[in-house]
């Protein structure tokens, strides 16, 4: 059978037995649970919208330790703090009546590590992330509503590039999409405020234009916390380096000289980085002496 809303097969089983072996019941269901849950340990789902409902996007995936992400100073740290102590006040909020949610917006160049430290730091939290692309044709005000409030349990919400759903249109011109099937800016911002008051809810959300977002949607109570991710540091170079050639200090001195004297550091991407560390994997000579291929074409 298929189900007709969503397109995806189905079937029904019909199990019976005598009444005094009903027991086999709670142990088929026992035992599909923790096959289930055994396939999970130790990693993270990934969930992406399908009409109204989400959905796991490939199986689960192995997580990424939030170590391998290199921030500036601490505010890797600051970060995990942050929603650890929000994740211990769920009575404190709802004492107040304060809605129990916290948004947060990273926001910097491209490939700075923004999306994959908050999909390391579901991981590290034992999360899982569900990712929605505003941009998407037919992600209309009701169906963006509806899935902000049926969020899977133990889950961080992500909405990426948030700039890029609105930055080309104007107010008239999102509410004349909305009946294109596309999201509006009052969708969003109803959205982001929700209905369900008292139920836990984390959302990050990414942006590479900050100066081009509605102030509307970064006020507190929509975007409580806002960080900045820039691009490599003397630190993080050399953090960096060590993490791909361990050992290799003086090696890291000198390649992050290097970047200094090309007046690269604050100017090319921890993405960037990675690249050329990826391309001169087997050696650290090689990676110091082949400096020159980041400086840009
Ligand atoms: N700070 C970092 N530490 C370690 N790896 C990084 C860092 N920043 C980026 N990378 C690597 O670069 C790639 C791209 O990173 P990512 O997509 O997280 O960047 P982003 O800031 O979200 O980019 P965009 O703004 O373009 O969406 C990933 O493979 C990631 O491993």
């Amino acid at each position: 059978m298929v189900d007709i809303t969503t397109g995806s097969p189905w079937e029904t089983i019909k199990i019976t037995t005598l009444s005094k072996d009903r027991n086999l019941f709670v142990k088929i269901l026992e035992e599909a649970k923790s096959a289930a849950l055994s396939k999970e340990i130790g990693k993270m789902v990934v969930f992406t919208s399908y009409g109204h409902e989400w959905r796991p996007f490939g199986l689960p995936r192995k997580r990424r330790p939030l170590s391998s992400v290199v921030l500036n100073g601490n505010t890797s740290d600051e970060i995990l703090n942050d929603v650890k102590q929000f994740l211990e006040a769920e009575k404190w909020y709802n004492d107040r009546g304060i809605p129990y949610r916290r948004g947060y917006l990273l926001h910097g160049p491209p490939g700075t590590g923004k999306s994959s430290y908050i999909q390391s730091l579901a991981g590290e939290l034992e999360y899982n992330i569900c990712i929605m692309n505003l941009a998407e044709l037919g992600m209309t005000d009701d169906r963006f509503a509806h899935l902000l409030n049926n969020i899977p349990p133990r889950s961080i919400i992500l909405l990426e590039d948030i700039d890029a759903a609105f930055s080309d249109r104007t107010a008239a011109e999102t509410v004349k999409q909305g009946h294109q099937g596309m999201l509006t800016l009052s969708g969003l911002l109803n959205g982001l405020d929700g209905v369900v008051a008292s139920e836990e809810r984390i959302i990050f959300m990414t942006t590479n234009h900050i100066d081009r977002l509605d102030p509307a949607i970064i006020r507190p109570g929509r975007v409580d916390s806002r960080i900045f991710i820039g691009n490599v540091t003397e630190e993080q170079a050399r953090t960096m380096f060590l993490k791909f050639y361990d050992g290799k200090n003086l090696l890291a001195t000198k390649f992050v000289d290097g970047l200094k004297t090309m007046g690269m550091i604050d100017n090319i991407s921890p993405a960037s980085l990675q690249g050329h560390f990826v391309q001169n994997k087997d050696s650290a000579e090689d990676a110091v002496k082949n400096i020159d291929s980041l400086l840009p074409k």
